[in-house]
């Protein structure tokens, strides 16, 4: 087979030269039942030519719901896993994905999908878990299909724009399958790797700081495990970004002046503390508002950096920023390589036990920020199910932060579209219909209304402070009336520490679901 020359160039081991196939002549591999591990995160970095091959496999020849994988992906790949979703390819999934198609194979009952935190998944995997049904001593994962940007002299391997879970399927495969993207520059240089050691002898990650590195720049493997390597020449697709809208700019600037204010008060420095931001059309827009605020030498400890954060680089107010993943839409891919030499020395892609550990998260004071679907009045926070059922992404990384950060703040607009309503669902509930993030772990709850600042409050001040400030207006006294019945019911019942009236708790959810619109008439 003819080798390029940039893929010589690219793998410096030369045995694996020798293992390079077609991808075609892989499909024989691969059974159903089968568990594997894809690299990749939020879409960025993950295997792209032997999960397409597949589905071209399976699609030709009428396979589908024949050949069905245990696909485990640190958090969401590629359109490929769509793509498998909509074949019928996917038996079972963790821990996170994305993409209308898997959602829907999710909520049809097709796929078995169970929701873990990103900080606990890849060592849970590790620890035999997800396998139990295996004979002991059995592969946890029969496949990793790893994409490699490079490969080094002792066959170790150079991710690309994420690591993930890379090192414990690697760590955990029986066998690895390699695919060396082309189109994509090297990131050699860009990675702070840790391997996976289990307890009782793990040793604490040292990090004290966000830019300190002690891992490694790549994973290292036994190169007998790695039965094949197939070039790809396909970069990764990230969708554009929604344009920030007046919500998510209300949200970012009452955002900024609560973090000013704390700055004014002493319980921040100047400088914030390291910031983890969620993704999505909030996030960005927070960022976004940041590099217009007067904050300098920012520095950031999250899971995934976006478009925005390049903005924050090139106005000089972020001094570095370490995630897993850097989920960049093309033309920030094209600015992030043509500045590459800038930004290879203020950024590190780390593993996500360590991007997402609470250990790390709360020694270095991270600031958290992510999206809810819905927050109640007590501050439960759903951020997975629609109703109480309907599975969108998954939880993410957002509870590993939010449980752990030294402000854990979530934003949202104070009301979603709806066809059926003009002001939309209210994001504020009497009882959240699935709690992802606890009362016990929210500080700031904020909407384009306003912030609601929970530190040391009861849970009936919470209440109070979370309809008035972040209630949409339509919504803020029916969410009063509530609260004022459902106090009144506590106290003849001697239960007013979180008053609730159990028959109404969820009514707002009933009524949408019943009606179209969370706007309850009448509460008896
Ligand atoms: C990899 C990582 O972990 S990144 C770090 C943080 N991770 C997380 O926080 C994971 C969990 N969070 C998320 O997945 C997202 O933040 C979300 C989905 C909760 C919110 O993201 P947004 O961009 O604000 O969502 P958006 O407004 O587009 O809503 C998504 C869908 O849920 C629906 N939805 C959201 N909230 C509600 C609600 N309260 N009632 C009914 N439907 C709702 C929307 O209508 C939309 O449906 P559609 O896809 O059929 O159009």
């Amino acid at each position: 087979m003819t080798i390029s020359s940039v893929l010589k160039k690219r793998v410096r081991y030369a045995p694996y030269l020798e293992r390079l196939v077609q991808p075609q002549d892989l499909v024989p591999l691969f059974r159903t039942g089968q568990n594997l591990g894809w690299s990749g995160f939020t879409g960025v970095g993950a295997p792209k030519v032997v999960p397409q091959v597949l589905a071209d496999h399976v699609a030709a020849n009428s396979l589908q719901g024949q050949l069905r994988f245990n696909l485990f992906v640190g958090a969401s790949a590629g359109p490929e896993e769509s793509r498998w979703a909509e074949l019928d390819m996917i038996s079972r999934r963790s821990p996170h994905q994305v993409g209308k198609p898997i959602s829907r194979a999710i909520n049809d009952g097709r796929i078995q999908f169970f929701d873990k935190h990103l900080s606990m998944f890849p060592q849970d995997l590790t620890y035999g878990f997800y396998t139990r049904e295996r004979p002991a001593g059995a592969p946890i994962l029969d496949y990793a299909i790893i994409e490699a940007t490079a490969i080094k002299e002792d066959g170790s391997i150079v991710p690309g724009p994420s690591v993930g879970a890379s090192p414990e399927f690697v760590a955990v495969a029986d066998k690895v399958i390699l695919e060396v993207n082309t189109a994509t520059p090297s990131f050699e240089g860009m990675h702070d790797i840790d391997m996976p050691i289990n307890p009782p002898h793990r040793p604490p990650y040292p990090y004290m700081s966000v830019d300190q590195r002690n891992g490694l720049d790549s994973i290292p493997i036994d190169p007998s495990k790695v039965v094949a390597i197939v070039e790809s020449t396909q970069r990764d697709i990230v969708p554009p970004n929604t344009v920030a809208d007046d919500a998510s700019r209300a949200i970012a600037s009452h955002l900024i002046g609560f973090l000013e204010h704390e700055v004014t008060c002493g319980r921040l420095p100047a400088n914030l503390h390291p910031l983890q931001s969620g993704i999505g059309n909030i996030a960005n827009a927070v960022i976004e508002g940041l590099s217009s605020a007067s904050f300098k030498n920012l520095t950031v400890w999250t899971e995934v950096l976006q478009d925005s954060f390049l903005d924050l680089f090139e106005n000089g107010s972020l001094d570095y920023a370490t995630a897993t993943s850097i989920r960049l839409t093309e033309p920030g891919f094209r600015r992030f390589f043509d500045n590459w030499d800038e930004y290879s020395k203020k950024l590190c892609l780390r593993s996500q036990v360590v991007s997402n550990n609470p250990e790390l998260i709360r020694r270095l004071g991270v600031i958290a920020m992510n999206t809810p679907v819905e927050v109640d009045i007590y501050a439960h926070a759903n951020s997975t199910n629609v109703s109480g059922s309907r599975m969108l992404n998954g939880l993410g990384g957002s509870a590993d932060f939010l449980r752990n950060a030294k402000l854990s703040i979530m934003h949202t607009p104070a009301a979603r579209p709806s066809k059926t309503d003009p002001t939309g669902i209210s994001t504020i509930v009497p009882m959240a219909s699935h709690v992802d993030q606890t009362e016990h772990d929210l500080d700031i709850v904020v909407t384009d209304q306003g912030l609601a600042d929970l530190r040391g409050l009861s849970p009936t001040e919470r209440a109070r402070e979370i309809i008035n400030h972040c209630a949409h207006p339509d919504y803020k006294p029916i969410l009063t009336d509530y609260l004022d019945r459902a106090e009144f019911y506590a106290r003849k019942h001697k239960c007013l520490h979180e008053p609730h009236i159990l028959k109404n708790a969820h009514k707002f959810h009933i009524n949408l679901a019943e009606k179209g619109t969370m706007k309850v008439d009448s509460w008896d």
